[in-house]
C-alpha cells in the first residue's frame, strides 16, 4: 500500500518557474461557462491558451501545442468528435493532455460514455473531483451534475486503481487533493471553501495541470505543484468582500506567486 506523502513548497518551485520561463502553448477543448476564465489563469501563470475546438483543425494544432485539455462538461456531439480527433492525435504525437471528466456519473450517460472513449486514449492526467473519479473507477458515487459530492478520502483507492489500470496520473480534488500515479501518492491540503462558490476553478485548475505537465520530465510532481499553487492562491485571496472579489483576487494571486515566500 503505498503512503501518501505530503507534497511541500520546496517541491513545487522549479515546475511554477518552469511554466513561466517556457510559456506553454495549451490547446484547450473546454466547456462553454468557462472559456474566458480558464484562458485568463492560464494567462496569470505565465501559460498561453488556445481555444481551437473545429473537427477540421483540432489534431493539426495538437501537433504545435505543448500539452492538450479536454473538459467535456458541456459536451455534444460535435465537440465530442473534435475532442476524440485530438486526443487520437495527442497520443500519435506524445503530447501530453489532460482529461477533466465533468460530471460523470448517474443520469449523464452521453458524456460517461465518452469518457470512457477518451479514458482509451491514455490521458496523461485526469483531473476530477471524488464523485468523478469513482465513476470513472466503475464505482456507485453521489454526483449530482458538476459539483463533487463525495469526500476525497473516500476516493483515494478509487484514484489509486484508476491510474494503474490506465497508467496514468490522477488528481482527485476537493478538501484535500491527492495526486497518484497508483505507486506514489501526494496529498495537498489548504485551500479555501471558497473555491467550491464559484464555477471554473476545478476546470481552470485542469488546464493549469495541462500547463504544468507540458514537456516536464516528472508529470507527477507537475500535477501536484499546479494543484498547490491552486490552493495556496486561494488562501491568500481576498475573501472579505465577496466572491466577486474573491475571483479577481485569486487571478492577481496566481500572477503574483512566489513560491519561495
Ligand atoms: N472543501 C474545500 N476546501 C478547500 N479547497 C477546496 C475544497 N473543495 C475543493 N477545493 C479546491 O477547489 C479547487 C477545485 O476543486 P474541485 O471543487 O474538486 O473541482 P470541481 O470544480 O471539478 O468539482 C481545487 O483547488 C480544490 O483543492
Ligand atoms: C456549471 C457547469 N455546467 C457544465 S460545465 C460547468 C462548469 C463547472 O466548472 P467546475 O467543475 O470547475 O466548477
Ligand atoms: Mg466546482
Amino acid at each position: 500500500m503505498p503512503t501518501v506523502k505530503s507534497f511541500k513548497t520546496n517541491q513545487a518551485t522549479s515546475f511554477i518557474h518552469h511554466v513561466k520561463q517556457q510559456r506553454p502553448l495549451v490547446h484547450c477543448i473546454t466547456n462553454d461557462v468557462v472559456q474566458n476564465f480558464t484562458a485568463n489563469i492560464l494567462l496569470a501563470i505565465g501559460a498561453s491558451p488556445a481555444m481551437v475546438v473545429a473537427e477540421q483543425e483540432v489534431a493539426e494544432f495538437v501537433t504545435i501545442a505543448d500539452s492538450l485539455l479536454i473538459n467535456i462538461g458541456t459536451i455534444h456531439s460535435n465537440i465530442a468528435t473534435s475532442m476524440l480527433l485530438a486526443a487520437t492525435k495527442a497520443q500519435q504525437t506524445q503530447t501530453p493532455w489532460v482529461l477533466d471528466p465533468v460530471a460523470v456519473g448517474p443520469a449523464l450517460n452521453y458524456r460517461t460514455e465518452i469518457a470512457y472513449q477518451l479514458l482509451s486514449l491514455k490521458p496523461t492526467v485526469i483531473r476530477g473531483n471524488a464523485s468523478e473519479i469513482l465513476t470513472l473507477n466503475g464505482q456507485n458515487s453521489s454526483a449530482k451534475g458538476p459539483d463533487g459530492q463525495d469526500s476525497t478520502q473516500s476516493a483515494l483507492n478509487a484514484a489509486k486503481e484508476l491510474a494503474q489500470k490506465y497508467q496514468t496520473i490522477v488528481a482527485v480534488t476537493g478538501d484535500i487533493d491527492y495526486v497518484t500515479n497508483g505507486n506514489n501518492v501526494y496529498s495537498i491540503t489548504g485551500g479555501d471553501i471558497a473555491l467550491t462558490k464559484v464555477t471554473g476553478t476545478g476546470c481552470s485548475l485542469s488546464a493549469m495541470v495541462a500547463a504544468f505537465i507540458a514537456n516536464s520530465p516528472d508529470p507527477l510532481s507537475a500535477t501536484a505543484s499546479a494543484c498547490f499553487m491552486m490552493k495556496k492562491s486561494a488562501e491568500l485571496a481576498n475573501k472579505q468582500q465577496g466572491l466577486g472579489t474573491f475571483t479577481v483576487s485569486l487571478l492577481d494571486q496566481l500572477s503574483l506567486f512566489n513560491p519561495s515566500l
